[in-house]
C-alpha cells in the first residue's frame, strides 16, 4: 500500500467536536462530529483537523455533488484555501445514476487532468453516491490515494461514509464493483442537515432505525421515544441519533472489516430486498433509504413467517418506520424480477441466497437455505 502510516488525529479535536474512533489498528481513523453553532460560518475547524488526519499530502481533490457546490462544497474549499495544499475541484451530478462505469472512467481522467499523484488526497463532499464514487476513485487511482469523507446527507453521515465500502453499480445490480478503502477521516458537520431536503433526510432515518434493530435495543427504544424530535431536526436528539449510529457501525466494522466472518453482514439488514427494489425500479427512482425501509419490512415479514421472531417485532418496526415517514410497501414489486436480481447479491454462498433476519429487536442472524416461496410471500406482503 503506497499510503504512509496515519498520524494520531484524534488527540486534539476542536471544542465543539466529538470523536468516535473506528478501531482498525494502523488504519484506525476518527469520525469527527461537529455540532457547534458556528457551522458554515466557521470552517477553520475542518482545515486543522483535516491536516492532522492526512499527514504529508500536497494536493487536495474535492469531489463534490454539484447540488451542494455553493454550500458545503464551498465551505470545504474556502477552509482549505489558507492551507499549503494545491486545490482541485471536480463536480458530480446528483443521483444514483452517477455511480456508473462511465462516470468513474470520466472521474479517473479528470483526476489525471489535475495532475493527481500519490500525495493527493480525495475529499468526497456529498451524500452516499459521491462517497461511494469518489471513494472508489481514491481506492483505484494510481492504486490508492488518501481519502477523507465529508458526508452532507443524513444517510451518508450515519452509514455510507463510515466503514470503507466504496463502489459503483452495474445495470445488473447495486454496488457490484468496488473495494474496501478506509478513509483517513470522516468529518460530520450536523449544520449541513439544515438545508437537506425533507425526502433525503427521511431516507437517512431508515439506516438509523436499522442500527436499533440489528444490534442496539436501547437505541431502538430511544428512537421510539424521540422520533418526532428527530424528524423536526432538533439538535440534541439528532446529534445523538447520528453519534449512536456511527458508534454502532464503528463497532461492527472493527469486528469484521471486510465482511469475512459474517458479522459485518448484519449491516446489510433489509439490503438484499432493497437492492432488488432499487435495481428493478430503475436507479434513482427510489432513494436508497426508502428502499431499505421497504427491504427491512420484507426481511421482518420473512423472519416472522419462518418462525424466527414474533409478529410484535414487525409491528414495532412498522410503527417506527411509519412514524419517521418512510415507505413500508412498494406496489410495483415484481416477485420474479426481484428474485432474479437477488441471485446476484454478494451474500450468496454456493449459489444459495442468505438473508439477515431479526430474532428480537437488537439482534439479527445471517440465515441460509430460505425457501424461495417464503421469499416471494414476504415480497407480496409488502406490495
Ligand atoms: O457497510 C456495510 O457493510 C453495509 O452493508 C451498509 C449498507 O447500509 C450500505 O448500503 C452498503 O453500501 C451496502 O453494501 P453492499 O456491499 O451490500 O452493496
Amino acid at each position: 500500500m503506497p499510503i504512509p502510516p496515519r498520524p494520531d488525529s484524534t488527540s486534539n479535536p476542536p471544542a465543539d467536536t466529538s470523536v468516535i474512533t473506528v478501531e482498525l489498528g494502523d488504519r484506525a481513523y476518527p469520525i469527527a462530529i461537529k455540532s457547534g453553532e458556528t457551522g458554515l460560518a466557521d470552517p477553520s475547524g475542518f482545515a486543522s483537523h483535516f491536516l492532522d488526519a492526512v499527514g504529508d499530502c500536497t494536493h487536495a481533490i474535492v469531489v463534490q455533488d454539484v447540488a451542494i457546490a455553493d454550500s458545503a462544497g464551498s465551505m470545504i474549499t474556502q477552509s482549505l484555501k489558507s492551507s499549503p495544499l494545491r486545490l482541485s475541484v471536480i463536480q458530480i451530478a446528483s443521483g444514483e445514476t452517477s455511480k456508473s462505469t462511465d462516470r468513474i472512467a470520466q472521474l479517473w481522467n479528470e483526476m489525471l487532468d489535475t495532475a493527481a499523484d500519490r500525495r493527493s488526497v480525495v475529499i468526497a463532499v456529498g451524500g452516499g453516491v459521491i462517497g461511494d464514487l469518489a471513494g472508489f476513485a481514491a481506492a483505484t487511482f494510481t492504486r490508492g490515494l488518501r481519502l477523507v469523507q465529508v458526508p452532507t446527507t443524513l444517510l451518508a453521515m450515519v452509514d455510507s461514509s463510515v466503514g470503507g465500502k466504496t463502489g459503483i453499480n452495474l445495470p445488473g445490480g447495486k454496488n457490484l464493483v468496488g473495494s474496501f478503502w478506509q478513509p483517513h477521516m470522516v468529518w460530520i458537520d450536523t449544520d449541513f442537515l439544515s438545508t437537506l431536503p425533507e425526502r433525503e433526510y427521511i431516507s437517512g432515518l431508515a439506516e438509523v432505525i436499522k442500527y436499533g434493530v440489528i444490534e442496539d435495543a436501547d437505541f431502538f427504544e430511544y428512537l421510539e421515544a424521540n422520533i418526532a424530535a428527530i424528524l423536526q431536526r432538533e439538535p440534541e436528539p439528532t446529534r445523538t441519533a447520528i453519534a449512536k449510529s456511527c458508534e454502532s457501525k464503528a463497532r461492527v466494522v472493527a469486528d469484521d472489516e471486510r465482511e469475512t466472518t459474517g458479522r459485518r453482514a448484519i449491516l446489510n439488514y433489509g439490503h438484499t430486498f432493497a437492492h432488488a427494489v432499487e435495481s428493478t425500479a430503475g436507479y434513482g427512482v427510489m432513494l436508497h433509504g426508502e428502499a431499505v425501509s421497504i427491504g427491512m419490512q420484507m426481511a421482518a415479514e420473512l423472519s416472522v413467517s419462518l418462525g424466527r421472531c414474533d409478529r410484535e417485532l414487525l409491528e414495532r418496526q412498522t410503527a417506527l418506520l411509519a412514524a419517521a415517514g418512510l415507505p413500508l410497501t412498494w406496489e410495483d414489486a415484481d416477485v420474479n424480477d426481484m428474485i432474479a436480481v437477488m441471485a446476484r447479491d454478494k451474500k450468496v454462498a454456493h449459489g444459495k441466497l442468505r438473508f439477515v433476519l431479526p430474532d428480537r429487536i437488537g439482534n439479527v442472524e445471517l440465515v441460509g437455505d430460505v425457501p424461495a416461496d417464503e421469499v416471494a410471500a414476504a415480497i407480496r406482503a409488502c406490495r
